[in-house]
């Protein structure tokens, strides 16, 4: 049972279990438990969380061991070192800037697209032993993308899709777009660029600003370091308490257009005020480029008329470059009638003058 109790400082959601028992903060799906329980507790937690996380989830140790060491072996490097990887374009090493439109961050983080052979020449710049490096990401890619078809899978027999693999599909496509992501942010005043960094401890030290992932499943592992939030509908933001034997997942926002507004692209963002370096080692899965995005027809009916007009995702990666981190780039792709009466509905919570 999923209950909301609210401290005095912030909101936080409690998890009970059959005897009432608290026994976590967030949706945990042990997926190792088959069968239609696991299919209705993912739904329900996409639908009212867009988040949740999983137990029991099939990918090896040694897989996430491996990538993880090559992360700190890369991030433990001088800055010069590390700048070769670099500058991020969307691709390669990146530090403190995120995207081209000016945000910034705490955080040094490694981006690369999954296609093998894109990671074989990025592994150039960023290791001296280049083949262990691709190997390892190569490795762990597999098992993260194999989790988010299975999940995906679920999702698509809970919302009574016939093709079951749908969704599945989209990531597994060989022209998939699907990226993978290391992010390191370092305790506060840590020297790990060039200029001197500044040693006030801010209560929110922002890492990664908040924002929604444009792509279909994002599948987050950290280290035993605090940091992400994901923000509840009224704006509280929850801190999703670190645990790296589990995976975080989130819907993205193509999931969201793709079930027509039943699921939701949960806001997110990553708090690095840790004393010990946070490492969060990220899969987004996303449909290739030419993928045409919809709702999928069982989501709409005459109740629920389509919110979202047709594009491809080459469409909405556009959008989304041209765009700040924390901009909500969905609205720009809503069907005219939906647009309107998301209007109407926000004049009519507003006070008249
Ligand atoms: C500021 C930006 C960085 C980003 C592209 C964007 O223009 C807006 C979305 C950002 C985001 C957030 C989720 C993922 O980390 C990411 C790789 C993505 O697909 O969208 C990043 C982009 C990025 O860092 O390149
Ligand atoms: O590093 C994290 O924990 C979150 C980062 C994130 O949301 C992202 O890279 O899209
Ligand atoms: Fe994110």
């Amino acid at each position: 049972m999923v209950v909301a109790s609210t401290t005095t400082t912030t909101t936080t959601t409690t998890i009970r279990n059959e005897k009432e028992q608290a026994v976590g903060g967030v949706p945990v799906i042990d997926l190792s438990r088959k069968g239609p329980q696991v299919r209705e507790l993912i739904l329900k937690a996409c639908e009212d969380y867009g988040f949740f996380k999983v137990i029991n989830h099939g990918v090896p140790k040694d897989a996430i061991a491996r990538i993880e060491e090559e992360g700190f072996h890369f991030f433990a490097k001088p800055a010069s070192e590390k700048r070769k990887a670099g500058p991020a374009n969307p691709f390669g090493y990146g530090c403190n800037s995120i995207g081209f439109n000016g945000d910034k961050g705490e955080v040094e983080y490694i981006l690369l697209h999954t296609n093998p052979l894109s990671i074989s020449q990025a592994s150039k710049a960023i290791s001296t032993d280049p083949t262990t490096f691709s190997c390892a990401v190569n490795d762990y890619i597999q098992a993260v993308r194999d989790l988010a078809c299975e999940i995906l899978d679920l999702i698509a027999e809970a919302l009574r899709v016939p093709d079951r693999s749908v969704l599945s599909s989209l990531v597994r496509d060989v022209d998939s777009d699907s990226l993978f992501r290391l992010n390191h942010y370092p305790p506060p005043g840590t020297d790990y660029k060039d200029w001197s960094t500044s040693r006030h401890h801010h209560r929110h030290r922002i890492g990664f600003g908040e924002h929604t992932d444009p792509q279909i499943l994002t599948v987050l592992r950290s280290n035993e370091v605090e940091g992400l939030q994901i923000s509840l509908d009224d704006g509280v933001w929850v801190p999703i308490p670190p645990d790296p034997t589990s995976f975080c997942i989130n819907v993205g926002d193509a999931l969201q257009v793709l079930t027509n507004g039943r699921f939701r692209s949960v806001r997110h963002r990553a708090i690095a005020n840790s004393c010990k370096p946070r490492l969060s080692i990220i899969y987004f899965g996303a449909p290739p480029l030419h993928a045409w995005i919809s709702p999928l027809p069982e989501m709409v009916t005459p109740q629920r008329p389509p919110l979202y007009r047709p594009f491809t995702w080459a469409d909405y990666k556009k959008a989304t470059y041209s765009l700040r981190l924390g901009d909500t780039r969905l609205d720009l792709f809503r069907t005219p009638t939906s647009h309107q009466d998301a209007i109407n509905s926000l004049n009519s919570t507003q006070p008249s003058i």
